[in-house]
């Protein structure tokens, strides 16, 4: 929004924990969106996940790769169609690779090779609760992108979903890398800001989120 007046900083917040402002530009921002708009339709639609409490997330979720449900991934959406999940496109996993190496360092995404991305569209109210993502087998790294709407991602520890806590605004094109010794840290997102979207970003309304992970499982 605001970023010629204040410019937003690189900032470490754990080890293994990087946020890294605007890394995506406006033109690589609206391809994204125009990839999602894409998966959101299928061959399994984006849908509120379900969970084990009997609640419904208030983010809708469409998953590539693999899917995720509580607990799991598999290769086919039991819980919406029942359908396979659209592929995981390579040149996703390039973007990831670069993502960290931008995060740790030339050379450091070498391996990284994510499998699956879940991409979360946050409207209205939607918000994400404290939560650690280690349904994965992988340690690799998580690579989170953010367009759209800005919002407060909480970034905590990993013994606790409540406080020490740091809370960082993530805007449209931010990078946020969690790994290494960050990697189950607890996280949350308990407020989106309505109507920040820049809409040379290809967001209209909403927050988009992509993470890239490694799911560590074959076949
Ligand atoms: O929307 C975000 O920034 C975080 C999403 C997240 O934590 C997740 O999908 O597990
Ligand atoms: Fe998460």
């Amino acid at each position: 929004m605001s970023d010629a007046l204040f410019p937003r900083e690189r900032a470490v917040l754990g080890e293994g924990a990087v946020h890294v402002p605007g890394w995506l530009g406006r033109a690589r921002q609206r391809e994204l969106v125009e990839a999602c708009r894409e998966w959101a339709r299928g061959p399994v639609p984006m849908r509120r996940t379900s969970l084990p409490n009997g609640g419904v997330m208030s983010v809708r979720t469409v998953c590539l790769g693999w899917h995720w449900q509580p607990y799991r991934y598999t290769r086919t959406a039991g819980d919406v169609n029942g359908a396979r999940v659209a592929p995981f496109p390579e040149w996703l996993g390039e973007l990831g690779r670069a993502a960290v190496d931008e995060a740790y360092g030339a050379g450091a995404g070498d391996g990284y090779a994510p499998d699956t991305a879940l991409v979360n569209f946050y409207e209205g109210d939607a918000r994400m609760g404290m939560h650690q993502d280690k349904d994965e087998k992988s340690r690799a790294p998580v690579v989170s992108l953010s367009i759209g709407d800005s919002c407060v991602f909480r970034f905590g520890n990993t013994r606790t979903r409540t406080r020490p806590y740091t809370d960082v605004e993530l805007a449209s094109g931010d990078l946020f890398v969690f790994g290494g010794p960050s990697r189950l840290a607890f996280h949350g997102v308990p407020k989106v800001f309505p109507g920040t979207a820049d809409p040379a970003s290809g967001m209209r309304a909403g927050r988009l989120n992509i993470t890239l992970r490694e799911t560590g499982l074959g076949g």
